[in-house]
């Protein structure tokens, strides 16, 4: 969403660096992973969220992005991790607040984003935000969730 660099939420990370917010849903169903590419960068994919408005909650982010993205609504969503990596996009220190969850309705694309798959997280041809191939793909894996 458009916003002003000033709004965007910055957390204090366990060092004395600064990193960037993201928060973000785990959406599985058959065993396999929803992923997304944004127009701004269509050849990688990760997981839908993005970046919490000044003063917003992580879930609150998470439903406003969930809908903004692919117009669909969280259901129970539960935090799984806080993860530490580097933002695919920006290349800065990331902090992702990662929620798992099912979903209301069938996710549509909308207009700013370029890609939508659903993964195993096997795929050779697929190019994943590190986040997800360090973090979120070993974290569903150990509980099961992911087809083998
Ligand atoms: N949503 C999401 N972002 C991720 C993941 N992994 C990862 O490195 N990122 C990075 C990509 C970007 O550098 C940043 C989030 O950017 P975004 O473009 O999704 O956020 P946003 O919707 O709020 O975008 P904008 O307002 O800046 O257009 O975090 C992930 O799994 N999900």
């Amino acid at each position: 969403m458009t916003r002003e660099k000033s709004e965007v939420t910055v957390a204090r990370g366990t060092g004395s660096e600064e990193s960037l917010a993201v928060v973000a849903a785990a959406i599985v169903q058959r065993g396999r992973l929803l992923v997304v590419s944004k127009q701004a960068a269509p050849e990688i994919f990760y997981l839908p969220g993005g970046k919490p408005d000044a003063g917003e909650e992580p879930l609150e982010a998470l439903t406003r992005e969930l809908d903004e993205e692919l117009g669909v609504h969280p259901l129970e969503p539960r935090l799984l991790a806080h993860v530490e990596s580097v933002a695919a996009l920006e290349g800065v220190p990331m902090r992702l607040t990662l929620f798992q969850a099912r979903i209301e309705g069938l996710p549509r694309p909308a207009a700013e984003l370029a890609g939508m798959k659903w993964i195993s997280g096997h795929e050779r041809d697929v190019r994943l935000a590190p986040a997800v191939t360090d973090h979120v793909l070993p974290l569903l894996r150990q509980s099961g969730s992911l087809a083998a």
